[in-house]
């Protein structure tokens, strides 16, 4: 656990040494005769290759996401979990040609999506079976459809006003304050893709501590249920707008939970939050909002919360460990085009929880940064 510094971090200017180091680094890595040479020098070979392999993989990296699209959207992935398959029960299976379904599963075991077990017969590989396992990462890919068309065109995305609506804009705004079909499906695609983050979260960190805990932003409560599995004794509570809590009573009805977590109807920009919760989180919610709405919500849940109270902050975050990617490339460009919303590291985090008024923060590390990590702030 670190301490968050309590200041947005302002990288310093950079040292003489730094910039000329890089510049001459670069130079001899842009220099093609440098990358003919490399891949022929035993000292060099490897790291050469594995570069250029990666090189490879980021320009090329959309085909390999529609190849797994191609898997999702023709169930490929789940018939190979059941059993191995031949070419004709794959073509007959997923509609394909013969000749299409070969190309796709050679493709898919490029990608380890797929294995070759036998001659003629394949298997989940590894990063299959891997995947199979996060129904919520599953979902993502169906969803993406919505980004990828509005990524079609990134420096337009990146050049247009923020005013202008977005397919993953639409999706989410409207969503998220109409009632009827679209928040179902926004708030089945946020519950889908919870179980992997609630499972980093309490996997991190002990809500037993408390009594009562306050889920902001809570949803259809798949993060309220899993709390409730996991500390029997913990009083909860879900705050969400009007149209979601709905939709959320019948979630808790169904997991024989209605009389366990209180429903809190509302708009956490127009109304104070209940008070009485000795513990809040925000779920995947910060990241959703520039820096003045978060920085408001955060005075808010400071003002709910008693002295002593904590804020759990749980989302995925720029600069985490070994995900760097996931946090700028990802989240950074994902929550551009929904118009709203940025990536923060735990340094950004820091200044906003000192400037809401939190005495003391820590980043807390999880299992997988990739999907999640914590920031637990205290009053
Ligand atoms: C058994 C033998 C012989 C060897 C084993 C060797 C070994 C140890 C292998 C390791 C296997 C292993 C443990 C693999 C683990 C794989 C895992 C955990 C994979 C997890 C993948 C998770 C993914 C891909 C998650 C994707 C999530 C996404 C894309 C989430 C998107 C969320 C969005 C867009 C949220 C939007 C909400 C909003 C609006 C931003 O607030
Ligand atoms: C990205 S979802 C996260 C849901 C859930 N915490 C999770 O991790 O799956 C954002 C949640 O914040 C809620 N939300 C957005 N704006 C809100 C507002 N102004 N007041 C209350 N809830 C809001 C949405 O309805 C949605 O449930």
């Amino acid at each position: 656990m670190s301490t968050l510094p309590n200041r947005l971090v302002v990288s310093a200017p950079p040292q003489g040494w730094r910039l000329r180091w890089v510049a001459w680094r670069n130079s001899v890595i842009a220099s093609p005769s440098f990358q003919h040479w490399a891949a022929r020098l035993p000292i060099f070979r490897s790291i050469a290759q594995r570069r250029a392999g990666q090189s490879f993989d980021l320009v090329a990296g959309f085909c390999y996401s529609q190849v797994l699209t191609a898997c999702v959207q023709l169930g490929l992935l789940d018939l190979l979990a059941q059993r191995a398959h031949d070419l004709a029960s794959l073509a007959g299976a997923t509609g394909l040609s013969e000749d299409a379904a070969l190309r796709l599963i050679r493709a898919a075991c490029a990608l380890s999506l797929a294995e070759q077990v036998a001659s003629g017969l394949w298997m989940l590989g590894q990063q299959g079976a891997a995947l199979q396992a996060n129904p919520g990462a599953i979902a993502m890919v169906r969803h993406h459809a919505l980004l990828y068309s509005d990524l079609a065109d990134p420096a337009a995305l990146l050049r247009r006003d923020r005013a202008e609506p977005t397919a993953l804009s639409s999706f989410w705004r409207y969503a998220a304050s109409t009632p009827g079909p679209e928040a179902a499906r926004y708030s089945a695609l946020m519950a889908a893709s919870q179980a992997m983050v609630a499972q980093q979260v309490l996997a991190a960190y002990r809500f037993d501590r408390h009594a009562r805990l306050l889920d902001v932003g809570g949803g259809h409560g798949a993060f309220a249920i899993g709390v409730a599995k996991a500390c029997p004794e913990l009083g909860i509570g879900v705050f969400d707008l009007p149209p979601v809590v709905a939709g959320t009573a019948g979630v808790l009805a169904e997991a024989g939970l209605s009389e366990k977590v209180r429903l809190h109807p509302g708009d956490f920009f127009c109304d104070s939050l209940p008070v009485g919760y000795d513990c809040i989180t925000l779920v995947r919610i910060l990241h959703d909002h520039d820096d003045d709405a978060a920085l408001a919500l955060l005075r808010s849940v400071h003002a709910a919360l008693p002295p002593g109270g904590r804020l759990v902050i749980a989302e995925p975050m720029a600069d985490a460990p070994g995900a760097a990617a996931m946090g700028d490339a990802y989240f950074g460009l994902y929550l551009w085009a929904m118009n709203s919303g940025r990536p923060r590291s735990f340094g950004e985090y820091g200044a906003l929880l000192k400037s809401a008024g939190f005495s003391a923060s820590r980043s807390q590390r999880t299992a997988y940064p990739v999907v999640s990590s914590l920031i637990v702030s205290s009053k």
